[in-house]
């Protein structure tokens, strides 16, 4: 049985506005979208001990996901559950009550920190509140993750300003496995890191995955170190799922347009001058998403059937696809690049 269930999840925001802007639109007479479609039916499943990447390009959906995950945000529709259990209590539409079973590593370990407060107690800090270490051991236990996460045990009495912004990573990972989590958020963990210090941290994420059998989800906009660390990746446009596979495969020949389109757009290193091909055209608005797949006002093979039917993520293979080429065909003749 999987450890993580995310079961048709769909997140919707609604823009608030004052009285003077819906005032005006009165006026004139316009009714417009307030209705951010953030993710629309993601269904995924993550098995205990798996890494799942989660890829896509800006604002289609990835936090949203990592924070429904961790139970910040209640979905609008669909469930999440850890071994059949809801990850969040919830009360008319909200979350009230955390889970401590999630734990969410974010982009910048600054933000996320107490400024003034050591990084032994920002460790010690949810243990004690929870429980889960009696208080005798805290500081042992404390010593413990740092040496875990490759830092003097004697740091603890430090703030955060007096660490660089690896180490200052490595202390949010110190913090999250404290709590004994069964599952951990990444979200864009190393996006903030030198190149050099990033692959600190995956290494140091890779070796606590070997040791402690971590499940986790992890995102991030940057292929290459989602494969560096992913069991199986989902890649995600404008608020859905449009392929899942395991990286091998997914790496050797995606199948999506809009997966091959992202590979394309990024440059390769080893291939004499490096190449690379943006994706054309804007990334939709998820107030007005388009009708159909999302990705047919950019995809050179869309046909008529891509403008006006959802495709459904169908297995195809070892992975699954959202797309009609996959499933019968667009409607397009021969399948030919209408676009291009
Ligand atoms: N609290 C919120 N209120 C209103 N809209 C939101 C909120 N959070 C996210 N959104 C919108 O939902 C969409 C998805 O945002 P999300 O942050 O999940 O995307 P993302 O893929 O993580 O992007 P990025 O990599 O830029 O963070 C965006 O259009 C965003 O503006």
């Amino acid at each position: 049985m999987s450890l993580l269930t995310i079961d048709h999840v769909s997140k919707r925001f609604t823009r608030p506005t004052g009285a003077i802007v819906r005032g005006l639109e009165k006026l004139r007479g316009q009714t417009p979208k307030r209705t951010v479609h953030a993710l629309t039916d993601v269904s995924l499943e993550v098995a205990r001990g798996e890494v799942l990447g989660i890829v896509g390009e800006s604002g289609c959906g990835k936090s949203t996901l990592g924070r429904i995950v961790a139970g910040i945000y209640a979905p609008s529709d669909g469930a999440v559950t850890l071994d059949g259990a809801p990850v969040a209590r919830e009360s008319r539409g909200t979350v009230d009550k955390l889970t401590t079973r999630v734990q969410m590593i974010h982009q910048d370990p600054f933000a996320s920190l107490n400024p003034r407060m050591k990084v032994g107690e920002t460790i010690a800090e949810g243990p004690r509140q929870h429980g889960l270490i009696p208080a005798p051991d805290l500081r042992d236990r404390v010593a413990a993750l740092l040496s875990q996460v490759g830092l003097e045990p004697a740091y603890a009495d430090r703030l955060p300003h007096q660490f660089s912004g690896g180490q200052r990573q490595r202390i949010a990972i110190a913090r999250a496995l404290a709590m004994q989590p069964d599952l951990l958020v990444l979200d864009e963990a190393v996006a903030s890191l030198d190149v050099s210090i990033q692959a600190q941290v995956l290494n140091l994420f890779l070796d606590l995955r070997r040791d402690l059998d971590l499940t986790a989800l992890f995102i991030s906009h940057d292929l290459s170190v989602v494969r560096h660390v992913s069991d199986r990746v989902a890649i995600m446009y404008l608020g859905r799922v449009v392929e899942l596979a395991p990286v091998a495969p997914l790496y050797d020949a995606p199948q999506h347009p809009y997966t091959q389109a992202l590979f394309a757009s990024v440059p390769r290193l080893g291939e004499g001058r490096a190449r690379f091909h943006p994706i054309k055209g804007e990334i939709p608005s998820p107030l007005d998403p388009p009708p159909g797949c999302a990705f047919h006002p950019r995809c050179p093979f869309a046909g008529p059937r891509c403008r006006t039917e959802v495709p459904r993520l169908k297995p195809h293979d070892s992975r699954a696809v959202a797309c009609h080429l996959h499933d019968g065909g667009t409607g397009a003749t021969t399948g030919t690049s209408e676009a291009a």
